[in-house]
């Protein structure tokens, strides 16, 4: 079985490139992000973790915790956003292990792709022989989660601040995907990573 890890910052472009591969390559998508908003809903692993370290106040009226205020809590406070990693993460990659072991067994013929925005931070390059890093340039990225989430100038700054630095991802993946251009351009690009 083929393993991906797909990285980049906020608003790269990390979950194009994974519509790409799935849609053209058939790839298994695992999203940590995803699978840690699975966990954190009310009665999975993270979810009483998560108030005994925030408070009962994270509650929102629907009963499932209130992401934009853990947002609000962890962006600019470094030490608070370790405390939640420290509580996400362990269950996260225990999650994504039990996953690909059973498409080891069931579809191995079928490429895997790990996504993380902090996948190296997470220490995923332990299980993924493969690094993509997306990659497009911070007004890029600003111009587009403005428009497409309407994102703050000053909240992307904030999530780019706590991410791994340009540089350091150049050096630690495998393979750049450049998605500052078209989005054409991204998927020739799959294409040759792919016919590796
Ligand atoms: C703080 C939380 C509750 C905010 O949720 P919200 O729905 O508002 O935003 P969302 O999850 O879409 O995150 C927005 C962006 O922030 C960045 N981000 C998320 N978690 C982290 C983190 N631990 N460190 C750095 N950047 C992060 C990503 O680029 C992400 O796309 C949520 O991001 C969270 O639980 N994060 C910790 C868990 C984690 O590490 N997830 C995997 C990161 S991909
Ligand atoms: N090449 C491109 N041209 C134009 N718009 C793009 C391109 N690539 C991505 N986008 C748009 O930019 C926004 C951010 O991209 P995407 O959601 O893929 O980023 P991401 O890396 O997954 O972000 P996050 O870390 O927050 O999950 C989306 O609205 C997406 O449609």
């Amino acid at each position: 079985m083929r393993i991906i890890g797909v990285t980049g910052g906020v608003g790269a472009g990390k979950s194009t490139v994974l519509k790409v591969l799935k849609e053209e390559y058939g790839a298994e998508l695992l999203m940590a992000d995803e699978i840690g908003r699975e966990l954190m809903e009310p009665g999975a692993a993270c979810f009483r973790p998560v108030i005994e370290v925030f408070g009962e106040t994270v509650i929102g009226e629907d009963g499932r915790l209130n992401r934009g205020k853990i947002a609000e809590a962890v962006f600019k406070d470094p030490e608070a956003l370790k405390k939640l990693n420290g509580i996400i993460h362990p269950a996260v990659r225990r999650e994504i292990e039990r996953r690909l072991s059973l498409l080891r067994m069931t579809e191995p013929e079928k490429t895997a792709v790990i996504e993380s925005a902090i996948l190296i931070e997470a220490g995923y390059e332990e299980i993924c022989p493969e690094i993509w890093y997306v990659r497009a340039d911070k007004e890029t990225r600003i111009g587009r989660l403005m428009e497409s989430r309407g994102y703050s100038r000053e909240k992307c700054l904030e999530v780019m601040a706590n991410q791994m630095a340009d540089e350091e991802l150049l050096a630690r993946a495998t393979a750049v995907i450049n998605n500052g251009g078209s989005r054409t351009s991204t998927k020739e690009q799959i294409a040759s990573l792919m016919a590796l």
